[in-house]
């Protein structure tokens, strides 16, 4: 535009208007001067020719005054072109003054257009401003700094554009420029012809008649060349006013169409900025709330950080409060639930008797005395019938299991009496009956089918496993039997060695038994290497082991050592698993020599247990614990905090019914006899407490060990509801008989 406005505006068209003016006024002086002598040439009296006989003009001939007429014509002629030629100069002027009209116009437009570029560049400036610091904020306004610069770029497109066609105006006007030249190049040839012609006419007076026909063929060639001059200058002229008209015209439609788009584009940036001011309004509202914030960021977060530290104690406070009531709970719950489970077991008779009855097997042979001589009830699960010498005899227990129940079956009863030992009570699980009768069955099993040893100790381990998080257990067990009177180490490096019961020399009253190994065990795989060693001990020491496991005591003693990680609460309890040697009578086998011997220790030692048990049910202030090693070893697990659970194996045929009516007879005595409450074998105290008692503990693991005395507050009650129960019913709740005897105890009464 700028380009365009120096060109049409500028000092060039000027500059030629100024000497096409110039020009004329310099051809109007020459015409007026070729005026002038002509009129000269006209006044002055034309002079004889030296060889003429006339001297004066009156005396001239006619072809002189012919000449002379021809003369004046030619004057009125020029005349005339004069006329025209003023006309055209006064068309000139015209066409100057509307060029001038014109160029004003352009410079109004130019000075409104650069006007217009002022105010757009001010606009585009801002704009940038604009752009510029939207730039630098946030990057959602960056977004709208590019629509920006899109139209931007637009103008841009558009001012190359026009500079482009200014270009080509200036191109153009180049053209008319170079045309002018031409046009000044005739006028000048123009000029010259009329310099020839004037001297052509001075040389005219000094002629002849024929240098005046030469002067007036001169006049005539000089009047055609002027005509042509003149009629090639119009035409100049007009085509150059066309030409320049129309440059202008064209050049004012270009400016005025590149006017609107630079108004248009105009527009288009006055409405984005429209747009973008109330966006920029908003971001520099959102950009100043967000300084806002930021500026208190760190005050509200140093709040909210109290706040939340101040929460954070408050939920640490009640948790741990929270943790102390559930722990409080968990305790009088754990109290509650062992006072619910001895209670039970209470009720049930701290000696509970249960009777499993073994199958038919192949060894009960074939005939009348392999028939099956008991009977259940199938309405009553404690009821066993046994048909003894064709006399039914019915027998009430704590539970009967028919000859299908499962080693599982068997189990679960005896199952909870297991777990009281976690929590530090003393248990002894006896399998009575004669040999054969299932005892080893029940106890240990087999391998694809265990009993209740190994079983028992799975339990404890993964009861153990649970309560890890609370406390720390530790399982250690010993394995010993009893033949012949004599205590043995099953699990020591001699197993012949003689084993003694002894009293803890801490004068605390309990007993210990010096060399009895114990070992710790942690997992079945332990137990079964434990078990594994016993055996191998026993079959290496025996040559029948079978006569020989029949004829002893066996025992696996398991002792639970805990304590409670939270209270520092410390429980022992001790599960002892007996197979009790078979309880059939020596009378009936007539043995002599060493069986004899055998069968006197086993029935002296079992009637022991018998009459323990017995002082222990009748509350005798002495109990007989020492008449047999049985008894003397099993004491602490025997007394009155204790719980006894004896399982009665009875064969099924009718050869064996005495021995298993004389069993069944014992199991209900048995049964009868009431212990008193359990008690827990825990104390409360500090580990330098504790560690003293540990150390007290000679040989707890290893070799022999005292138990610690009972809490005076857990001592055994004086009276329970069923010891009023059995005094209100009588001894031994029988169920239409009373027992006649217990093995070779010499023969002591039911009423025992
Ligand atoms: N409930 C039972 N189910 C299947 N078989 C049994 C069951 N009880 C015992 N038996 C089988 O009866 C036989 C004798 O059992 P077991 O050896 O356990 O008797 P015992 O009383 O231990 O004899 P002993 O006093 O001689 O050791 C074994 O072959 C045993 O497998």
């Amino acid at each position: 535009v700028s380009r365009l406005r120096s060109e049409l505006g500028g000092t060039d068209l000027e500059k030629h208007r100024d000497l096409l003016v110039v020009e004329n006024e310099r051809l109007r002086q020459e015409m007026r001067r070729f005026e002038a002598e002509l009129q000269e040439l006209r006044a002055k009296p034309v002079a004889p020719c030296a060889g003429c006989e006339h001297s004066q003009v009156s005396t001239e001939p006619p072809e002189s005054a012919q000449l002379r007429d021809k003369l004046s014509q030619l004057q009125l002629e020029v005349a005339e072109n004069k006329g025209m030629l003023s006309e055209l100069n006064l068309e000139v002027q015209q066409k100057t003054d509307r060029l001038a009209e014109v160029e004003l116009r352009l410079k109004d437009c130019l000075a409104e257009k650069a006007q217009e570029e002022e105010r757009l560049s001010r606009r585009l400036r801002d704009s940038h401003e604009t752009i510029a610091s939207l730039r630098a904020q946030s990057p959602p306004i960056k977004y709208v700094i590019k629509t920006v610069e899109v139209e931007s770029s637009k103008t841009k497109q558009a001012l190359s554009e026009s500079q482009a066609r200014n270009q080509h105006l200036q191109e153009q006007v180049a053209m008319q420029r170079q045309v002018l030249k031409e046009m000044e190049q005739q006028l000048q040839s123009s000029h010259q012809l009329t310099a020839q012609l004037r001297a052509q006419v001075r040389r005219l007076p000094g002629h002849t008649h024929g240098a005046v026909g030469e002067h007036a063929h001169a006049i005539a060639m000089y009047e055609s060349e002027l005509e042509r001059a003149h009629g090639q200058m119009l035409e100049e002229m007009q085509s150059l006013e066309e030409d320049k008209n129309r440059a202008i015209e064209e050049a004012f439609a270009r400016a005025q169409v590149e006017m609107k788009a630079v108004h248009e584009n105009l527009a288009g940036v006055r409405t984005n900025l429209l747009t973008l001011q109330p966006a920029l309004r908003t971001l520099t509202n959102d950009y100043n709330g967000l300084k806002r914030q930021v500026r208190g960021f760190p005050l509200l977060l140093q709040e909210a950080l109290k706040s939340v530290k101040a929460e954070i104690g408050q939920a640490i406070e009640e948790v741990n409060s929270n943790n102390q009531e559930l722990l409080r709970k968990y305790r009088r719950e754990l109290q509650l639930r062992k006072k619910c489970h001895n209670e039970l077991v209470r009720l049930k008779g701290n000696i509970r008797v249960i009777a499993r009855v073994r199958p038919v097997t192949k060894e009960d042979g074939e005939g009348p005395d392999a028939t099956n001589a008991v009977t259940f009830d199938a309405d009553d699960d404690s009821i066993i019938h046994l048909l003894h010498k064709g006399k039914p005899v019915s027998f009430e227990l704590d539970k009967v299991f028919s000859p299908r129940a499962s080693q599982q079956d068997v189990f679960q009863e005896v199952q909870a009496l297991i777990t009281s030992c976690i929590d530090g009570f003393n248990v002894c699980i006896f399998a009575y009956g004669q040999t054969g009768a299932g005892k080893t069955y029940t106890m240990e099993g087999t391998p694809e089918n265990p009993g209740i040893n190994q079983r028992a100790l799975q339990l404890l381990f993964s009861e153990v496993q649970e309560k890890a998080s609370d406390w720390e257990y530790t399982i250690t067990v010993s394995a010993a039997e009893i033949y012949n009177e004599v205590l043995r180490d099953l699990l020591g490096q001699e197993p012949q060695e003689k084993l003694e019961i002894r009293l803890c020399p801490d004068g605390s009253g309990q007993l210990y038994v010096p060399g009895l190994t114990e070992f710790q065990v942690q997992s079945v795989a332990d137990i079964n290497k434990v078990f594994e060693f016993g055996h191998t001990n026993r079959t290496t020491e025996f040559t029948n082991l079978n006569e020989h496991s029949s004829r002893s005591h066996a025992l696996l003693i398991v002792t639970v050592r805990g304590v409670d990680c939270s209270t520092g609460l410390r429980t022992t309890g001790k599960l002892n698993l007996v197979d009790l040697a078979g309880s059939e009578r020596v009378g009936k086998s007539g043995a002599e020599g060493s069986r004899l011997r055998e069968a006197q220790h086993i029935n002296k030692s079992l009637s022991a247990l018998g009459d323990v048990i017995a002082a222990l049910r009748s509350r005798q202030g002495h109990v007989p614990f020492r008449n047999s090693k049985l008894t003397y070893l099993l004491q602490d697990s025997l007394s009155g905090d204790s719980k006894t659970l004896m399982v009665v194996q009875v064969s099924p045929v009718e050869k064996n019914t005495s021995e298993t009516l004389y069993s069944l007879k014992f199991a209900e005595r048995v049964r009868s006899v009431e212990l008193g409450p359990g008690s827990r074998r825990a104390e409360l105290g500090s580990w330098s407490r504790r560690r003293a008692w540990d150390g007290g503990q000679t040989g707890v693991v290893g070799k022999g060990g005292c138990q610690k005395g009972l809490a005076p507050e857990l001592e055994p009650k004086s009276l329970t509801i069923l010891d009023i129960c059995l005094f209100k019913e009588g001894w031994g709740r029988e169920c239409g008989h009373r027992s006649e005897e217990v093995a070779g105890s010499g023969g002591k009464g039911a009423a025992d």
